[in-house]
């Protein structure tokens, strides 16, 4: 069976963002991940973390103005200095807090558009250079455009283009269960193909978003496959709870 992390985004809302180790931790996670921890210092961050006992399994660089809609400036011509002191931020973070991984967004922009291309791919390289020299994992996640607009990295297949791209072993896909499902299909096949570039997994159900076991997937069969696989590193919880989060929680003593 996998070991699960809980994300902080989704999951323990009914309490404040850094109170919320304390509760994951209690309900007997061992790691949590989440969006953004930059509206607290990252000491303060690494302090709630600790006191609880947990791993830090991700998160991600700064998105630009997430309540103006923006959603990552990886992909956005012009904004490559905002892009750049994102990345130097969330290296920073990275550090004080002990991830071992940093998820890179991409933004707003239409996927056949060249010069977004070609702006992804130069700042990707530099992210990937510089989470590198920090020897701190990168990874990319596509998400389905009917819970992101527009959002520039919409397909599997061109996310490991772009990883098999830059060459560079520290740059995976981060393998979200929930978005495959919604844009492709084909789950089982994709974790066995894509194996050997995936770098972080997460977890809902599908359609609704809400606890496995309660979509249209077999999630068991796909916990399974996740071991069959070799994936050792943490399963993240990115699923919105139906009822309340410890209410919700059942479903992990039923796989
Ligand atoms: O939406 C998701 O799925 C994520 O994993 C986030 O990191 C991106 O908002
Ligand atoms: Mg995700």
């Amino acid at each position: 069976m996998p070991k699960f992390a809980a994300n902080l985004s989704m999951m323990f809302n009914e309490v404040p963002f850094l109170d919320r180790f304390a509760a994951a931790a209690d309900c007997g996670f061992t790691a949590v991940e989440y969006l953004f921890p930059y509206d607290h210092p990252a000491e303060v961050v690494a302090e709630r973390l600790q006191a609880a006992g947990l791993a830090q399994a991700l998160f991600n660089m700064p998105p630009g103005d997430w309540v103006a809609g923006e959603r990552g400036m990886a992909a956005l011509p012009g904004r490559e200095a905002d892009f750049a002191a994102a990345l130097d931020t969330a290296i920073a973070y990275a550090k004080v807090i002990g991830t071992p991984l940093l998820h890179m967004m991409a933004g707003l922009a239409q996927a056949t558009d060249l010069q977004a291309s070609a702006t992804y791919r130069e700042n990707l390289k530099r992210a990937a250079d510089r989470t590198g020299e920090a020897g701190i994992g990168l990874v990319i996640e596509p998400i389905n455009g009917r819970d992101m607009p527009g959002y520039f990295l919409n397909d599997f297949n061109r996310a490991v283009d772009f990883i098999s791209e830059m060459d560079a072993s520290h740059l995976k896909l981060q393998f979200d269960v929930y978005h495959r499902q919604i844009l492709h299909g084909d789950v089982i096949m994709a974790l066995r193909q894509m194996a050997p570039l995936i770098g972080h997994i997460q977890i809902a159900s599908v359609p609704e978003r809400h606890e496995p076991l309660t979509g249209e997937l077999d999630d068991r069969k796909i916990f399974a496959e996740i071991d069959a696989i070799g994936y050792e590193a943490y399963v993240g919880c990115e699923y919105r709870p139906a009822a309340g989060t410890r209410e919700g929680l059942s479903w992990m003593s039923r796989v």
